[in-house]
């Protein structure tokens, strides 16, 4: 541990060396801000905003720089991460609409953290695997690239910029392909470095927008402020010496100039290597966490096309709905087990440093969203999500020793460690094991790694096992009050019972706020219907009627299982 820890240090990250008190500086100077003679573009008042959008941006820049005059020009720190998903961003439309709603808080000084437009990152993966048996002459031909030419192109156009604000990076893009057409290889190091190209893009063009219509913005290349990460290219982890370095520099900049940081999510700079890593799909959740605690904010955002964390996916059940509050605990396990809408990773800097996250609808600003804070209360809860985690593999490892055999369990875990595969959801009895694999995990090794890696770990159970590995499972975790743990299975299992559906593992974690089972693949969206309907369509969920459906349930055991 001390070794790890020691390797994180600023100085071995090759980081400006007084980073780490920069931090302590930095929070000392927000106790008695030092006075800055500029108002920045996002202090303006509603007034002003309403005049933009009804006058148009001249008008309305007129009226600002007025009213920025006007009010002396204090230091005031930013206030909030706002972060944008591509499907907040996807058009030029989207991000007009995106740059209204910046303006319609002019009470908030936000940071504001971009993901690549649409489904850019996509196209990027796909034309970097076309690439690769393509030929370098047949690049430019690809469909993939020419959809990302045309939707940047047309999106700057639409805004009324200049094209030169992308066309240097898709040159360099085109030529990136070309390498891989020639290598015949796309390394993951090499498909960070394409898929960087997304945000680099929606980030300029987002800054050049907001600046065209007068408001200041400032466009950041993550890995270039400090977002210092380990080198798992395609799942890098965010290293502790990114928050006082990234604080330095935004602090920084703002108090010299102010203008609306406008930061790459999702990228960062393996610290050995020098190169660009990404976070793991979806990781602008945790570029804007991240920041978030490095700058002590008071409230993170992001931005979602959804009305915040719903009780499940809205694609397994259209009835899907929001709930209004969550843990961090909560918020953490929801998102580790599978529910998309928020990145596995992206609570552990927003606990830390105690910044509540609040997920809204970019769709749907009224919507009041959903606010993850470190505690709430849990007096009325039962059930908050139901979460699917697909395609998952299963081993069930059975000790070929007696009854009373020790150590099996710590042999079984000492094999999963040394050949470093995580593990998800565990039962055990005294001699057996059933445990699923962290899909993760396997998702960043290529397909014929994956295969070894789990021969490997087969061959290395069965000198002290026998050993099923099971494909194809799914698990469903059940978020919620896990002091009603009782209530909920006995609901759950009677729901699966009635749909004939047959659970094949349990498991309740000690984060006590999640129960895991796992199914057949082939069963686990009809599962979650089958809940969803039995959990929060019928009014079950509230506390209240549960507790009577308890009591009755104890007193009548047999005739009230039915009406459940
Ligand atoms: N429990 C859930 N609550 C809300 N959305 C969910 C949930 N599970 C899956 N999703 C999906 O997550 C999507 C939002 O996540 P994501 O696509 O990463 O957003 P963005 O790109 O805007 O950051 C939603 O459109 C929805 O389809
Ligand atoms: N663009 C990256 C990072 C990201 O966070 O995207 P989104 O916010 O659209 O999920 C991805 O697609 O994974």
């Amino acid at each position: 541990m001390a070794a790890a820890a020691a390797l994180r240090t600023p100085a071995r990250l090759g980081l400006d060396g007084a980073a780490a008190g920069e931090q302590l500086r930095w929070q000392r100077q927000r106790v008695a801000p030092a006075p800055v003679a500029l108002l920045a573009a996002p202090c303006r008042t509603r007034k002003a905003v309403r005049c933009q959008r009804v006058f148009g941006a001249a008008i309305a820049e007129k009226k600002y720089a007025q009213e920025g005059a006007s009010s002396g020009g204090a230091e005031r720190d930013l206030t909030v991460v706002m972060k944008f998903g591509g499907s907040s961003v996807a058009s030029a439309e989207r991000m007009q609409e995106v740059a209204d709603l910046i303006l319609s808080f002019p009470e908030e000084r936000p940071v504001v953290v971009l993901s690549a437009m649409g489904k850019t990152t996509n196209k990027l993966l796909m034309a970097g695997e076309k690439a690769v048996g393509c030929g370098a002459t047949n690049v430019s031909e690809l469909d993939e690239l020419s959809f990302i030419k045309e939707l940047h192109f047309t999106t700057i156009d639409k805004l009324g910029l200049d094209s030169s604000i992308v066309s240097g990076l898709l040159d360099e893009l085109e030529q990136l392909l070309k390498g891989i057409a020639m290598m015949k290889e796309l390394t993951l190091r090499t498909r960070d470095y394409l898929v960087s190209f997304g945000e680099c893009m929606s980030t300029r063009i987002f800054a050049a927008f907001l600046n065209k219509i007068g408001v200041k913005a400032r466009q950041y290349d993550a890995f270039e402020i400090g977002f210092i990460t380990t080198d798992d290219f395609t799942n890098a982890d965010i290293l502790e010496a990114t928050y006082p370095a990234v604080a330095k520099r935004l602090h920084g900049d703002w108090i010299n100039d102010p203008a609306i940081p406008i930061v790459t999510g999702f990228l960062g700079k393996g610290w050995r290597s020098g190169a660009i890593t990404t976070l793991g799909r979806g990781g602008s959740d945790l570029t804007a966490t991240t920041i978030g605690k490095a700058l002590g904010l008071r409230e993170i955002q992001v931005w979602k096309d959804v009305d915040g964390v719903l009780t499940c996916d809205p694609n397994i059940h259209p009835k899907a709905k929001p709930v209004p509050y969550l843990t961090f605990d909560e918020a953490a396990e929801l998102a580790y087990f599978g529910a998309q809408v928020l990145h596995p990773q992206s609570m552990r800097p927003a606990r830390e440093g105690d910044v509540p996250v609040r997920v809204k609808n970019s769709y749907n600003r009224r919507a009041p969203g959903t606010l993850i804070t470190k505690s709430r209360d849990m007096s009325k809860s039962v059930l908050t999500s139901i979460v699917l985690k697909s395609n998952v593999k299963m081993l069930d490892i059975v000790s070929t020793r007696m009854l009373g055999q020790y150590g099996f369990l710590a042999k079984v875990f000492s094999i999963f460690e040394d050949l470093g595969i995580s593990v998800d959801c565990v039962a055990t009895s005294e001699v057996s094991i059933s445990l699923t694999l962290d899909p993760s995990k396997l998702w960043s090794c290529e397909l014929v790694q994956q295969k070894n890696e789990l021969d490997d770990v087969v061959e290395e159970l069965e000198k002290i096992a026998v050993v099923h590995l099971l494909q194809n499972r799914s698990i469903i975790s059940l978020i919620g009050n896990v002091q009603r743990s009782s209530l909920i299975l006995e609901k759950a299992f009677n729901v699966l019972r009635r749909n004939g559906i047959n659970v094949q593992m349990i498991s309740q974690g000690a984060s006590k706020v999640n129960i895991s089972l796992v199914v057949h693949d082939s069963e686990a969206k009809r599962c979650v219907q089958a809940l969803h309907s039995a959990f929060f369509e019928d009014g079950f969920w509230e506390v209240d009627k549960m507790d009577v459906l308890h009591d009755d349930l104890t007193s009548h055991s047999n005739s009230t299982v039915h009406s459940l």
